[in-house]
């Protein structure tokens, strides 16, 4: 099908609108070059897995599914190992394992992965003793050395980040339909967690898990069935000569996907109104996520459902709430309230995250596990009170055995953070960290 000239046009609109967080390319003509040439690539997404997506998480905002986004903060290109995604993919999977069982229904596996490159910023510069330079924007913009040449904008970079999101999404896949998430396999990881002294208070959980599994085998469930899973790609929608050019005409129905990921949110920092983020994503057919911060009135709220989902259609709309344990249970309930009083229905999905950073008098930024909890428990009290349904989790994660988060089982304090910290943005809970969040939401998830 031809896409109707005003679409076309449409999706220019964004040009002619106040936009944040673009990076300063020093050479519009470079940038040209890279943009035609993003083009011309092959999408990395089909339009049909987009919609299946879609109609996932319209499941899950009914309450008939939970969704379990997670992975870096910033990805890298020098992070796109196998070894590290594999590690990733496997924390996702354990995670929903026990999740799954958890609220007993479907776990949509979402990763920020595959293309989570660009980075909103605080400041536009970074000074380090005497010497001022552009921030970092993610490796898609720019080197994280502190030197003028690696933190000059450079364009070519948007290839690279296209080709290395192909890499990691051929691996993802693999993995996910090649048998590696075979679902007894993925609970003997989880097993092998849960015998450690320290996560003795999971064993019980771990042990039911095991009990359910050994039910279903016995009752002659298919487990070749249970070695594939779909795996989705996810990323913060920031970059606009990188997601522009990925935006493309589905030749089924003649309308836009952006084919960069399945799904796209639009950051706290950029989802002004009438700002070029929300103007460009209300155009394309992906599922989209927006974070909401804790200053987030609910007339805001309704205003970007107007926006971004004037047609009121399952499953397009996600609110990722960001509020900071001490905020959301203030915060929170008023937004949900406007929402029951409303014909829309967004999934809601916590992400303790955003709203828990501090630094540490040595400079490290950092989160509390305990904080990280909190959160997440503030978000089922207020669905509870009010009645809505708490449909899912947003976590910057990392299978590595990093220590960039303080607490959980391991009592990661302000003193080892410098042992192993590797994040070149926002602290990621480590491997276990992870398990340990996804057995404590199990744990809510079945007191409903
Ligand atoms: O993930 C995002 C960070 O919170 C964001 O990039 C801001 O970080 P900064 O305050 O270090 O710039
Ligand atoms: C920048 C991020 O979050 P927020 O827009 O919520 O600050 C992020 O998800 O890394
Ligand atoms: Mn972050």
């Amino acid at each position: 099908m031809l896409a109707d000239p005003d679409l076309l046009a449409g999706l220019d609109y964004w040009r002619t609108l106040p936009i944040k967080q673009q990076p300063a390319w020093p050479d519009a003509d470079a940038v040209g070059a890279v943009v035609a040439e993003l083009a011309t690539m092959p999408p990395l997404v089909f339009a049909g897995e987009v919609d299946n997506l879609r109609e996932r998480i319209a499941k899950a905002a009914r309450g008939e599914a939970f969704m379990l986004q997670g992975g870096d903060c910033a990805e890298t290109f020098a992070g796109a190992t196998a070894d590290q995604i594999r590690d990733r993919v496997k924390t996702m999977l354990q995670m929903a394992v026990v999740l799954t069982y958890g609220a007993s229904m479907p776990v949509v596996k979402v990763g920020r992965m595959a293309g989570q490159f660009a980075k909103p910023r605080s400041s536009d510069t970074e000074t380090r003793g005497d010497v001022t330079l552009p921030a970092y924007r993610g490796d898609i913009v720019n080197g994280y050395d502190f030197t003028p040449e690696s933190r000059q904008a450079d364009p070519s970079r948007m290839l690279r980040g296209y080709h290395t999101s192909a890499s990691t999404l051929n691996l993802i896949r693999a993995f996910t339909q090649g048998g590696f998430a075979d679902l007894r396999e993925v609970h003997s990881w989880n097993r092998g967690f849960a015998a450690n002294p320290a996560n003795q208070r999971y064993e019980g959980l771990a042990r039911e898990i095991d009990r359910a599994i050994r039910f279903m085998e016995a009752a002659g469930a298919d487990f070749d069935e249970l070695r594939h899973v779909d795996f989705y790609s996810s990323h913060e929608g920031l970059l606009m000569d990188y997601e522009r050019p990925m935006t493309r005409i589905d030749s089924r129905t003649g309308t836009a996907y952006d084919t960069s990921a399945h799904f796209i949110w639009i950051g706290e920092r950029t989802r002004d109104l009438d700002g070029a983020h929300v103007d460009f994503f209300s155009r394309v057919r992906n599922p989209i996520g927006v974070k909401l911060g804790p200053t987030t009135t609910p007339d805001t709220m309704l205003r970007l459902i107007d926006k971004l989902d004037p047609q009121r259609e399952p499953g397009r709309l996600t609110f990722i709430t960001r509020m900071g344990a001490g905020k959301i249970r203030e915060a929170l309930p008023p937004l949900l309230e406007a929402i029951k009083n409303s014909d829309a229905q967004p999934l809601w999905i916590t992400d303790p995250m955003h709203g828990n950073g501090i630094t540490t008098p040595t400079g490290y930024k950092t989160r509390r596990f305990d904080d990280i909890v909190d959160e997440v428990k503030g978000f089922f009290e207020a669905h509870r009170a009010v009645g809505t349904h708490p449909g899912g989790l947003h976590v910057e994660l990392t299978g590595d055995d990093v220590t960039e988060c303080m607490g959980g089982s391991e009592f990661i304090d302000e003193a080892t953070l410098a042992t192993r910290y590797e994040s070149l943005c926002d602290p990621r809970l480590n491997h276990k960290q992870s398990l340990e969040l996804a057995f404590l939401v199990a744990e809510e998830l079945s007191k409903r």
